[in-house]
């Protein structure tokens, strides 16, 4: 099996995908600001929206693995599954005797039905016979006993290749934590990922994959903002010169606002030499070219613009724009609307969620062509195609 990403644009062989489950039915007016989504989605609908995006990338030979599957078959490992199923139970709201309850009822588990537990999360009223004790008794029937995933749609930040490396990634918002056990689970034990070393693990400072862009072949950016830390970059970036597989990282500091909650909310790659990007962005950001001293210790230049910086890196005269709307405030609106956020398919082909027309139309006039796919219940939880996938195997650029 081959695993390879030495840049965001090469033609896309394989990726990973999840389509949303019944995680998304637990969202409810009082839970979506803390499970990160902005409404309550349709979930039929965001279902059909994602299956229209997994065929658009089919149609154009990009093999999709979906991490449901990816997860069912690793629970078939009795190692993995004892794993996972302890590391669901490590939680002190439980308590002793609601934690065995809990336990016995995942030991009863088919290894599908576990995985759809462990991603969609258990509800007090579900766990049924009802192991008493006054944790559960104190509870209500939609409480939960084991927290939903709905953010487990964006495969983009729990796991993030660089050439043949995978590194699990550590989640910085309490929602979002336990997704992490579940893509370790799926690299350490899954037969198709037999070998693969991790190059970054969930117990180190936090990195998301959102914030990591592979501009080039050896040559990565990573955003540092209100998930990533300037210490998770430190980290993810000795790791990697360790590792020989970069020789250059920009380290780019974002505003810590949810708009731009990570580096490809508002810059992504369309072109070898081209990114879409948010057009304050384009004037504002700036970069920390970080290399490795002698000793192979991450050593920071003093910052200097972003665009001009990643060039240099590149070794590219200019790092070309299409900017994200037309106005401000259509920008703006585009921007939110993750109008920045596309998923290259291969240089100058992209996918895009069709709301952003204007970013679209400038795209287009670019020469770059935009796959269009609808987003409208997907986008609930602010992420577009680039979250939503993790490429797995890109054909190499070197
Ligand atoms: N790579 C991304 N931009 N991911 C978007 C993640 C959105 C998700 N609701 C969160 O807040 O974490």
């Amino acid at each position: 099996m081959v695993h390879y990403v030495d840049s965001e644009v090469s033609p896309l062989r394989t990726v990973l995908l999840h389509r949303p489950g019944h995680e998304l039915a637990r969202l409810t007016p009082r839970n979506n600001d803390s499970l990160l989504f902005d409404g309550i989605p349709w979930v039929g609908r965001a279902q059909e929206e994602h299956d229209a995006f997994a065929s658009a990338l089919r149609e154009r030979g990009v093999e999709v693995l979906y991490l449901g599957d990816l997860l069912a078959e690793t629970l078939a490992i009795p190692q993995a599954r004892a794993e996972l199923t302890e590391a669901v139970l490590d939680d002190r709201r439980l308590g002793d005797t609601l934690r065995a309850g809990v336990g016995r009822y995942l030991a009863d588990q088919d290894p599908r039905r576990l995985a759809d537990v462990l991603m969609s999360g258990l509800a007090h009223g579900e766990l049924k016979p009802g192991p008493g004790g006054l944790v559960y008794e104190l509870m209500e029937p939609n409480d939960f006993v084991i927290d939903p995933l709905p953010n487990l749609l964006f495969t983009r930040d729990s796991s993030v290749w660089v050439r043949d490396r995978v590194a699990v990634t550590s989640l910085a918002m309490p929602a979002r934590r336990r997704e992490t056990t579940l893509t370790r689970a799926i690299y350490r034990y899954h037969p198709r990922f037999a070998g693969v070393d991790l190059l970054y693990d969930p117990t180190l400072e936090h990195v998301e994959g959102g914030d990591v862009l592979v501009l080039a072949p050896q040559v990565l950016a990573i955003g540092v903002g209100e998930r990533t830390t300037p210490a998770g970059a430190e980290r993810l970036a000795r790791r990697v010169f360790g590792e020989g597989l970069a020789h250059t990282i920009l380290v780019v500091p974002i505003a810590q606002e949810r708009a731009t909650m990570h580096l490809d909310t508002v810059c992504t790659m369309v072109d070898v030499d081209a990114v879409v990007i948010y057009p304050n962005a384009a004037d504002s950001l700036r970069a920390y070219t970080v290399t490795a001293d002698a000793d192979g210790e991450p050593h920071a230049g003093p910052s200097r613009p972003f665009l001009e910086a990643a060039a240099a890196a590149m070794g590219i005269d200019r790092l070309r724009t299409i900017e994200t709307g037309l106005d401000p405030v259509t920008a703006e609106r585009e921007q939110w609307d993750d109008g920045n956020n596309t998923l290259a398919i291969a240089p100058r082909l992209c996918v895009a969620y069709e709301r952003n027309v204007e970013t679209n139309a400038q795209l287009e006039r670019a020469g770059i062509e935009v796959v269009r796919i609808s987003g409208s219940e997907l986008g609930s939880g602010r992420g577009g195609p680039r979250c939503m996938s993790c490429p797995i195997e890109r054909a190499p650029l070197t």
